[in-house]
């Protein structure tokens, strides 16, 4: 984890020069490196550079990768895939399921990786570095250095989430909370600005496989009952990946528009 960590911040040190072949916005290129600009005109602005790097079906080829941290993500990518393969089976347990139902849906078989650099804010009070929003994936496995700044919103009170060496944080997403009919709840959390910096944080969040993208998805179909009916609708993954392009930043969540049943109870 440290090795990583050292080798994010190692990257988004290099000059600009050295970077600038991967700085893209373009959602199908595999490794990128951007700023957290507006996505529209009104939107605000938040503190960070981000390297994103994305494992479709689990796979990339490792020379795609920047050189200042190719040898340590590609290393940490398969500690990642090991913890989500447990998580998945603790998971599908929880919801009373086979332990390899979820793995087998592949719902979580693609990574991608946002490997985040905030620089120093000299004002803090007025920004935040990341703002709230709950993630958009089914699971977020994230490290971060030692100075702090991630709060989780629970009962309507914001909580720091210090950091605890070698810990990895596990956050549920909206997709799972879709897909478990509720059951799991994703959680809402920001990164509050700070004078002190650069802060390195490194999110991995699980995506469908190119498999499980081509079907629809909704609810599993065994945790719907009479008591319990479908609380979402199903929709395909793209449609939901650009309910989020469309609206841009000032999304918090999209549940509102995935809500209502589409499933027929026997
Ligand atoms: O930097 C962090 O600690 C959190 C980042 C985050 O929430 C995200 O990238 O979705
Ligand atoms: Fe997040």
């Amino acid at each position: 984890m440290k090795a990583m960590l050292e080798s994010i911040k190692r990257f988004h040190e290099l000059p600009d020069e050295e970077k600038e072949s991967l700085y893209t916005y373009e959602r199908s290129k595999l490794v990128k490196w951007n700023s957290n600009l507006p996505a529209q005109k009104g939107d605000p602005a938040f503190g960070m550079d981000v390297l994103n790097v994305v494992y479709t079906n689990d796979h990339l080829d490792p020379n795609e990768i920047p050189s200042a941290c190719r040898k340590e993500t590609d290393e940490y990518v398969k500690y990642m895939i090991e913890v989500r393969e447990l998580m998945a089976e603790l998971f599908s347990e929880a919801l009373g399921l086979p332990s390899d139902y979820l793995s087998k849906m592949e719902c979580m078989k693609s990574q991608s990786i946002s490997c985040l650099y905030y620089p120093a804010c000299p004002e803090p009070h007025k920004t935040l570095g990341a703002p709230k929003h709950s993630d958009t994936t089914f699971l977020t496995l994230l490290i971060q250095d030692t100075l702090g700044g991630l709060q989780m919103l629970r009962d309507k009170q914001w909580v720091d989430i210090p950091p605890v060496p070698r810990a990895l944080i596990a956050n549920f997403g909206d997709l799972m909370q879709i897909l478990s009919n509720d059951e799991f709840i994703s959680v809402e959390h920001r990164v509050l600005s700070q004078l002190a910096g650069p802060r390195i944080s490194v999110a991995t969040f699980s995506t469908p496989s190119t498999r499980a993208a081509g079907k629809p998805f909704g609810p599993i179909k065994e945790l719907i009952t009479n008591e319990k009916p479908a609380v979402y609708r199903d929709f395909m993954f793209e449609e939901y990946f650009q309910y989020y392009k469309t609206k841009g930043a000032r999304v918090e969540s999209a549940f509102e528009d995935f809500i209502g049943s589409s499933c027929m109870i026997m």
